[in-house]
């Protein structure tokens, strides 16, 4: 049993004018992948920096397997750790990097050469074990740094920004490759970036965070489709989410000159403004009038290879709207757009909290 409880952590640094995390409290069951996600100074590296043992919390505490080790130094946590500047050791060949920490706990030779053997299979780099790192290619050297880590067989792993250093194509590939080593092995996974295409692909679950918060954490698509706030929409998804104001009024929308139905439970809004939530991909575009339909104009046509990534105006609005490869799209041409109901999110124009059905 190796799950970790977060509970309640909350960091302030010396010097800080605010605080770092602000009672975060969440769980990485065990053999989870659970990610970290948010932007630049939301507090995730100090989460996990909290995790690891590598700063101490003002208050709060961390668990890891049902014993509280808020105060353990990190050799004692039974974790294992990759980063960003991955720091393998140039003057050790590539064997003695992935086996330093069998070398520490004074691991006898042959099962020494086993792991590590097994390790270096995992992350393809047999061929490499009596290379030293000034031999090998960046993404070759993070391969190593992910094999010491896991050579150990520590119950939690922590990964923070393991992929950054890679170019945009072995990011993609080693991405892929990091989720088939981890799902083999079943450790549990604390894993932060601040890129939102990597937590979606990764995680079991991703917290969002926002200003030393969870803003919301659950299951890749959920949080997706089902954004608790208009920070997590626009924050996760590429293009992010598109918001729009419409006044409700008589069971209906209305958006500039155009109307939508609206959803029952909307009618405590009667009057008021909110907050429309919608996809790209949830937008549905046609050249031609239909009923229910609401005209718009396009702005601006970038196809993306698979689709067209349309920019098009309705009322004083801008939207992005995923469009076929094919639809006959240029700049100034009319069209005509439609969603499903079931795709349309609403949120509080103050809070920026959703509202829900
Ligand atoms: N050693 C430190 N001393 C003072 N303030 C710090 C220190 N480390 C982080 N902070 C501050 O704490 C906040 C959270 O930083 P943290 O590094 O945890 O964020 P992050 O989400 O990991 O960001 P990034 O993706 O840029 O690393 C930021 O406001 C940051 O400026």
């Amino acid at each position: 049993m190796s799950s970790v409880v977060v509970y309640n952590l909350v960091k302030t640094y010396a010097g800080g004018d605010r605080r770092a995390t602000d009672g975060v409290s969440l769980e990485v069951a065990d053999g989870e992948f659970l990610v970290l996600v948010g932007p630049s100074g939301c507090g995730k590296t100090t989460l996990l920096r909290m995790v690891a043992g590598l700063e101490t919390p003002d208050s709060g505490t961390v668990s890891i397997g049902g014993r509280d080790v808020t105060y353990l130094p990190p050799r004692q946590r039974g974790l294992s750790m990759v980063f960003q500047s991955y720091a393998i050791f140039p003057h050790m060949k590539v064997r003695q990097n992935i086996g330093f920490g069998l070398t520490m706990r004074k691991v006898p030779r042959d099962e020494f050469d086993r792991r590590v053997k097994r390790a270096a299979e995992l992350l393809h780099l047999e061929e490499y074990l009596d290379r030293y790192p000034a031999q090998l290619s960046g993404g070759q050297r993070q391969r190593v740094a992910v094999a010491r880590a896991i050579v150990v067989d520590a119950a939690v792993l922590l990964m923070d920004e393991p992929l950054s250093n890679l170019d945009a194509l072995l990011r993609l590939q080693f991405r892929a490759e990091l989720k088939r080593i981890v799902g083999q092995l079943g450790t549990t996974t604390l894993y932060v970036t601040h890129d939102q295409a990597e937590a979606m692909s990764l995680g079991d679950r991703v917290a969002v965070m926002r200003d030393g918060r969870v803003a919301q954490l659950g299951a890749p698509l959920a949080v997706y489709d089902r954004p608790a706030d208009r920070f997590v929409g626009g924050f996760l998804g590429s293009p992010p989410m598109n918001f729009l104001t419409a006044r409700v009024g008589g069971g209906a929308l209305a958006v500039g000159d155009a109307s939508l139905q609206a959803p029952d439970h909307l009618s405590t809004w009667e009057g008021r403004d909110v907050v429309v939530g919608v996809r790209a991909e949830n937008i549905q575009v046609a050249t031609e009038p239909a009923a229910g339909w609401v005209p718009a104009r396009i702005e601006v046509v970038e196809p993306t290879g698979a689709a067209l990534l349309l920019t098009v105006r309705l009322a004083d609005e801008q939207l992005k709207v995923q469009a076929p490869a094919t639809f006959p799209a240029a700049p100034d041409a009319r069209v005509h757009l439609r969603a499903e109901p079931a795709a349309l999110r609403f949120y509080d124009p103050e809070s920026g909290l959703a509202l829900d059905a």
